[in-house]
């Protein structure tokens, strides 16, 4: 199946396709099935992009207000909101050259916020993969209430384990994605669909090697979300071993720690601020982005 045949297929709802599933991958559809937390959906309500990612770059303190306001608590949840969109920009922003033909693919595309984004500055086709069926219908609903599920579409699928041509895409991204799979299977499948000279982007949470092993609190933002961060080590050699080339290392921690401090201010608090603050602190977790070209 050609890519040009993958996007312009009608698509009724979120498409499913089987795969080889691990009982762990069930725990974590159930998982994103479930999940419903103020924080991610209030934030989403500000202009329909909804993300399951964390933000950077500097609070805007003029467009917080006066804590007093009775809108201070909608102002906060924007500014999350615009800083979480922010870090959706700076990841597309590495992208490279995508042009209106072109199709990108989504690892782990969460609600979709991603996507929109990517069609929307590129106008290109936007292929995700989410093992949600409940997230996958909620994107292709935001997608079909835009008028752009001819070009943004997500499936139901095992990221390892796609239905992606070989060689079919420009670029392809995991945001926040890649804790929950193994690095060696999920950059060969990347490394399989790509195009040779294509892009491939994450931006993530990682332990820090110079630290030692994953810390107390690394170990607790695990537990939090039933996944498995990697060491930044373990990235950059996944990556050699799968003929993706580092063109950008970019340590993001100081840039996401204002968006964990205004955070940890508001009422959508869920628990697992102090983990990333103090993880972030003391050096032992780091926010990186890595953007590599496919060799
Ligand atoms: C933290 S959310 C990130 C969502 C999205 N990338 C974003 O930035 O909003 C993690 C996502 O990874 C997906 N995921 C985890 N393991 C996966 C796998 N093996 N195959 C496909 N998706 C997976 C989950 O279903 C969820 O959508
Ligand atoms: C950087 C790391 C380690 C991320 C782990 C993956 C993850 C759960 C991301 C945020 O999702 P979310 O937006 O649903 O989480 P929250 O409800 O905390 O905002
Ligand atoms: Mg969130």
């Amino acid at each position: 199946m050609t890519s040009a045949e993958l996007t312009t297929a009608p698509i009724p709802s979120a498409l499913r396709i089987p795969g080889p599933t691990t009982p762990y991958q069930g725990d974590i559809a159930r998982y994103w099935d479930g999940e419903a937390r103020p924080v991610n959906l209030r934030l989403g309500d500000v202009d329909g992009l909804y993300h399951h990612h964390y933000g950077i770059g500097e609070v805007d303190t003029a467009a917080l207000g006066d804590p007093d306001d009775k809108e201070s608590e909608q102002k906060l949840i924007a500014e999350l909101h615009r800083l979480e969109s922010a870090q959706a920009d700076v990841l597309l922003g590495h992208l490279g050259d995508i042009g209106r033909g072109d199709t990108l693919v989504d690892a782990g595309c969460g609600r979709g916020g991603s996507m929109v984004m990517a069609h929307q500055r590129f106008g290109c086709a936007v292929e995700g993969v989410t093992l949600s069926a409940k997230q996958a219908d909620f994107a292709n609903g935001r997608a079909a209430e835009l008028g752009i599920d001819d070009h943004v579409r997500a499936t139901v699928c095992n990221m390892l384990s796609t239905p992606f041509a070989t060689g079919s895409a420009a670029a392809s991204w995991n945001n926040e994605s890649s804790m929950y799979v193994d690095l060696d299977d999920l950059f060969a499948e990347h490394s399989r669909v790509l195009k040779v000279g294509g892009r491939y982007v994450t931006i993530t949470g990682c332990w820090n090697p110079r630290y030692g092993q994953p810390s107390k609190w690394v170990s607790q933002i695990n537990a939090h979300f039933e996944c498995n961060i990697h060491s930044r080590r373990e990235y950059l050699r996944a990556m050699a071993d799968n003929r993706l080339v580092p063109q950008a290392v970019i340590d993001l921690t100081p840039d996401t720690l204002p968006y964990w401090e205004l955070r940890a201010t508001s009422s959508l608090v869920t628990g697992i601020e102090d983990a990333f603050i103090n993880s972030y602190r003391d050096g032992s977790f780091q926010y990186v982005l890595i953007a590599a070209d496919r060799v």
